[in-house]
């Protein structure tokens, strides 16, 4: 079978993206864990309803276990974390067992986090249901949230392999689409004008996506993202660019509390405030209001949520993993494909929150 080969410091791993890779599953598996002992899928509730018996019927040589978690962020908690890490223990998983990542991106960090903690660390296979894990799958970043931030607890544990079988995407509701859409997106305005361009061009309804366009953004998506991840895998330096639409986008789920605005959501209403700051500070030369008309026919809101307050953002964008010292930085571009790293003054961030609002003429 063919696939990407994801190459990092820690690990090369391949990534199979098509309809029907998951039937591949159980002969990678015996071909390279011959001495597995346990196999532990993590699922939630939608997922599992939907596919966790085709799952566990292509591989069921092996007899999988299998535990549910509720849906999205409500996943990403120390309490399901403890959860999982409970039933790994009571079912006796040991350092041949492996974990089965099976769902979107919260079922993935939270599962990428058991794997990467328990007994110090056991392989784990991201098997992505959502358009958004094509990012998500990818890169190494596992993680739960904590009250005061996203990701917040967390480690970087590359999988060893991605299974992202297309056939799973049918059943997603819209605002998930538009939340994985999302960050394709920014993939393309972080490093590929050419890319952006298609995207504007053909997409204009997130639910009429044809199988060609479905894959051929998500190949790309993934390509971009193993790039970043490629050159720097711990986020020391260009991985951070990933973050793009990210500092805001963040601060609005937790502030709107998690799992009330989808990740890809906010993260787009992060992206135009990034935008609006690069065309004011770094003389961006974009169309922004074509941007801005071409997502909102796409139904995101760009708005900031009327009731989230200024400062309480600001507090938590101080607390974004890519502040230094208290000072807020964003991913800002240059040009389109040509991202910085700018830091924000609170000043001007606040300025800048109420100018995007509408409140200062
Ligand atoms: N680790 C990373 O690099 C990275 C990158 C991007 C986002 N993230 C994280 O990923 C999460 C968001 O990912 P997501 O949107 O995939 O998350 P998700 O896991 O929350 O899934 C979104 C919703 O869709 C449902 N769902 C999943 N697959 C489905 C399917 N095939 N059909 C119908 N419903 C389905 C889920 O039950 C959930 O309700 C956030 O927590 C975000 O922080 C991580
Ligand atoms: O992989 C990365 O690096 C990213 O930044 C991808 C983001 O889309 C993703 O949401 C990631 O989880 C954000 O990471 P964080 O370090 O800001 O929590
Ligand atoms: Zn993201």
């Amino acid at each position: 079978m063919e696939g990407l080969t994801i190459h990092t410091s820690s690990k090369d791993y391949p990534v199979y993206v098509g309809t029907g890779v998951i039937e591949e599953l159980g002969s990678f598996l015996k071909e390279k864990f011959p001495s597995l002992t346990n196999l532990l899928i993590i699922t939630d509730e939608n997922v599992g309803e939907r596919y966790l018996s085709i799952l566990v019927s292509v591989l069921s040589d092996f007899k999988p276990l299998s535990y549910t978690v509720p849906n999205g962020e409500f996943a990403k908690t120390f309490e399901i974390y403890q959860q999982c890490l409970t039933f790994a223990l009571e079912k006796k998983l040991d350092r041949k067992s492996m974990i089965l990542a099976f769902g979107g991106g919260a079922v993935g960090d939270l599962s990428g986090f058991v794997a990467a903690t328990y007994m110090r660390g056991i392989p784990f296979i991201q098997i992505p249901t959502t358009i958004l894990a094509h990012d998500s799958a990818v890169g190494g970043k596992v993680a739960i949230n904590h009250p005061l931030g996203k990701n917040m607890i967390g480690a970087f544990y590359q999988p060893e392999a991605v299974f992202y079988d297309l056939d799973f995407l049918h059943s997603l509701p819209i605002h998930e689409r538009r939340s994985g859409f999302a960050e394709v997106v920014k993939e393309a305005l972080i490093s590929d004008l050419n890319f952006y361009q298609w995207l504007e061009e053909h997409i204009s309804n997130l639910e009429q996506l044809t199988e060609e366009q479905f894959s051929y953004m998500l190949e790309k998506g993934i390509a971009i993202k193993g790039s970043f991840v490629s050159k720097d895998e711990k986020e020391s330096g260009v991985r951070a660019f990933l973050n793009l639409g990210h500092t805001l986008g963040h601060a609005i789920e937790g502030e709107a509390g998690y799992g009330k605005i989808t990740h890809g959501e906010a993260v787009m209403i992060g992206m135009v405030f990034a935008l609006e700051l690069s065309c004011e500070l770094l003389g961006l030369t974009f169309n922004l209001s074509k941007f801005k008309n071409w997502v909102k026919k796409l139904g995101y809101e760009i708005a900031i949520p009327t009731h989230l307050d200024h400062q309480r953002l600001i507090y938590r964008m101080k607390q974004d993993k890519k502040s230094v010292g208290g000072h807020v930085q964003f991913v800002l571009l240059n040009q389109i494909g040509e991202p910085v790293l700018k830091e924000i003054d609170d000043q001007y961030l606040l300025e800048s929150l109420k100018m995007y609002r509408g409140e200062v003429e």
